[in-house]
């Protein structure tokens, strides 16, 4: 199965990819662990990366692009994938189309995570992350909703939308009950 994980910061993306990579046996590919990663090892993709992430902007898309492709070559990924955090820009939808495309591979499903803003803010201030703070998660729901958002009409019906408030374990019941059908 190759999936994409969409919804706003805090929707709770990372903890459903986490289990659904577990109940499907494919790997979890969230951008913003991979750009994480890249900080604690101090590689200079990761420099680049922390001056965005910091302020709540989007890395830009061509280095954004170039990382998922390399982990989308990599052996794990062949039978299926969820993406979480990518695409995030619907330049990057482009590319991931094209990237699919030359592996004779496409999307199987389009996930969004909806959840009321008020939630997301509460979610994040909870989980208090470097990039946790209220200014900061200010500015990403405002790029959310400028650069992230299109993408629910680029993908138009091709999107399942599931209701993304409630407890770990309802959400993950509704993907799983919209996924396995
Ligand atoms: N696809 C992407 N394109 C550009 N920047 C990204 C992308 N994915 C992650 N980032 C950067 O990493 C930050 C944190 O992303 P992420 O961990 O996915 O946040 P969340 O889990 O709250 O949605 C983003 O605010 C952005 O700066
Ligand atoms: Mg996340």
């Amino acid at each position: 199965m190759r999936l994409v994980i969409l919804g706003p910061p805090g929707a709770g993306k990372g903890t459903q990819a986490e289990r659904l990579s577990e109940k499907y046996g494919i790997p979890h590919i969230s951008t913003g662990d991979l750009f994480r990663a890249n900080i604690s090892e101090g590689t200079s993709l990761g420099v680049e990366a922390k001056r965005y992430m910091d302020a709540g902007e989007l890395v830009p898309s061509k280095v954004t692009v170039d990382m998922v492709r390399s982990r989308l070559a990599e052996p794990d990924a062949t039978n299926g994938f969820i993406l979480d955090g990518f695409p995030r820009a619907t330049e990057q939808a482009d590319a991931l189309a094209e990237i699919l495309a030359e592996h004779g591979q496409k999307l199987d499903a389009v996930v969004s995570f909806d959840v009321p803003e008020d939630t997301v803010v509460e979610r994040m201030l909870a989980r208090g992350r470097a990039d946790d703070t209220e200014e900061v998660i200010r500015n990403r729901l405002h790029v959310y909703e400028n650069q992230t958002a299109p993408l629910l009409a680029y993908y138009g019906d091709f999107v399942t939308h599931i209701d993304a408030a409630g407890t770990v374990d309802e959400v993950f019941g509704r993907v799983i009950a919209q996924l396995d059908k």
